[in-house]
């Protein structure tokens, strides 16, 4: 029997503590006071009113408590769940009562797990309770309640049962080795196999969009001191976030900040600004820019338009190089004087980050970038976002098209079969059917407490 706190107590106003495991009812029995002083009725999946004691009767908390019988549970087991007071003290009272009457603490992940194992739920739904846990915007959220509601386990399932068909035609074929493979059968799988890779390709491909999706695009504002970097950090997300004065040399940290651009996250990044400098202050600002150009995914090189480029702005540029950049040519509401020659690869925003012009034309550049054209952020079809289903699937595919060319060569049936066979068992992978234990647990361990 495992219990867990499923809220964070201190936090909220009411705290949640769960119980799951043959028997939790009678453990949680002794503790619970209905009205009027005696036990509650205990009817499964009502909501009782109560006081909760320790083991000496004395009242921790006023609470309200669910049994939810086996197997109409998160679990599929008994489940018990005491809804207290959000306090710190209450909730770690009544954790401690619940172990001392014999309940163990449960692993991160482990009410989850057990949902997993007793077949309520597949392991990219479990993934998927995760993903909506930590979803911080709401395309992310959109991608993560199709996995947990079970879209991408149909999916997977589907086509394997599709594969496992021909799968059985081939073995027939195997068992009678005398007769040729007939044609309406060669056929079939070879029918089967393709659309099954149609129906795949577009899928392995939306993997790119559903981490840039869920992680967020990674910008890194890089330049000269007194370019208007900060500034322009301000003017991205709408407030004075980052420090902005008239002397060089202002910014000395990293500064990261976030953006929701229509859905799709940024991680912006001020610097300090990058110039050789005497000070130990500025050199290590200069040290941790540079070092995050290698991880950036996008870089906003910032140059002032009123000033025009020296040796600072061409060295600058120098690290951009390639680079995933756009170069912002900044305080277009000064009179703007002559840059010369910039690398044409680079597309070109002038802007200004005191009026606010062509910022709009920076979001819609830093959306192109990303590679998520306007309009492609909310995802109808199959989003991939875990590197895990993103492997396995190509795993399948590229099974399958081996398979094709195996088929069309006329090898014999064992040796296609052990093609198919591995495509069958990737998609296996994913959902948990034919996933190695380690993976399970891999898995699992990355749950957050109570879950
Ligand atoms: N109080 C509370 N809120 C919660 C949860 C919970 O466990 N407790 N959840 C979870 O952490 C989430 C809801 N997810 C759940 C998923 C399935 C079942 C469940 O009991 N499923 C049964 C059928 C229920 C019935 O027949 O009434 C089943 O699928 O067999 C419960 C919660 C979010 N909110
Ligand atoms: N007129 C005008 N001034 C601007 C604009 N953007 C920034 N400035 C001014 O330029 C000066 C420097 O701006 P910051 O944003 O601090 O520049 P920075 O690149 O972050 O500078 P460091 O942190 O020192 O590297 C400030 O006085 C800003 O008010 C702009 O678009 N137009
Ligand atoms: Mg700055």
């Amino acid at each position: 029997m495992i219990v867990a706190p499923a809220t964070s107590f201190g936090q909220g106003g009411i705290g949640i503590i769960r119980l799951s495991g043959p028997g939790c009812l009678d453990l949680v029995r002794p503790f619970v006071l209905g009205l009027g002083g005696g036990p509650p009725s205990w009817k499964s999946h009502r909501l009782y009113y109560g006081q909760f004691t320790d083991s000496s009767q004395r009242v921790i908390d006023e609470v309200m408590a669910v049994y939810m019988a086996s197997p109409r549970s998160y679990t599929r087991e008994d489940v018990v769940e005491i809804h207290c007071h959000g306090g710190l003290v209450v909730g770690r009272r009544i954790l401690e009562t619940l172990r001392h009457a014999g309940a163990r603490t449960a692993q991160p992940g482990e009410f989850t797990l057990r949902a997993f194992l007793n077949g309520r739920i597949d392991l990219t739904q479990a993934e998927g309770v995760m993903e909506v846990i930590e979803a911080r915007h709401r395309s992310a959220h959109q991608i993560a309640v199709q996995h947990l509601e079970g879209s991408l386990a149909h999916f997977c399932n589907e086509l394997r049962e599709q594969l496992l068909d021909s799968l059985a035609l081939l073995e027939t074929w195997i068992d009678f080795p005398e007769e040729d493979i007939d044609h309406p059968s060669f056929d079939s799988i070879v029918g089967t196999l393709t659309s099954v890779i149609e129906n795949l390709r577009p899928v392995v491909a939306s993997f790119r969009n559903g981490r840039v999706l869920r992680e967020g695009v990674s910008v890194l504002i890089l330049g000269k001191p007194n370019v208007g970097k900060s500034s322009l950090l301000n003017a991205l997300v709408g407030s004075d976030r980052a420090i902005v004065t008239d002397l060089p040399g202002t910014t000395r940290d990293t500064l990261e900040e976030q953006l929701d651009l229509d859905g799709l996250r940024l991680r912006l990044t001020d610097t300090a600004g990058l110039r050789d400098s005497d000070d130990p202050v500025e050199q290590e600002g200069v040290r941790r820019a540079c070092g995050k150009i290698a991880q950036a995914d996008i870089v906003l090189l910032v140059i002032d338009g009123h000033r025009g480029m020296d040796d600072d702005d061409r060295s600058a540029l120098g690290r951009c190089a390639g680079k995933n950049s756009i170069i912002v040519i900044n305080k277009s509401d000064l009179p703007s004087v002559e840059i010369p020659s910039l690398p044409s690869h680079f597309p070109v925003i002038t802007v200004s980050a005191a009026t606010g012009a062509g910022i709009d034309r920076l979001r819609e550049e830093l959306r192109i970038r990303a590679g998520i054209a306007d309009g492609e952020e909310c995802p109808e079809s199959l989003i991939l976002t875990e590197e895990r289903h993103h492997q396995a699937l190509s795993q399948t595919l590229e099974k399958l098209g081996k398979t094709i060319e195996s088929l069309n060569a006329g090898l014999s049936p064992e040796f296609i079969a052990l093609d198919l066979r591995e495509a069958v068992e990737s998609l296996g992978v994913i959902t948990g059917e034919t996933a190695p234990e380690e993976v399970i647990n891999r898995i699992f361990s990355r749950f957050c407490i109570g879950k």
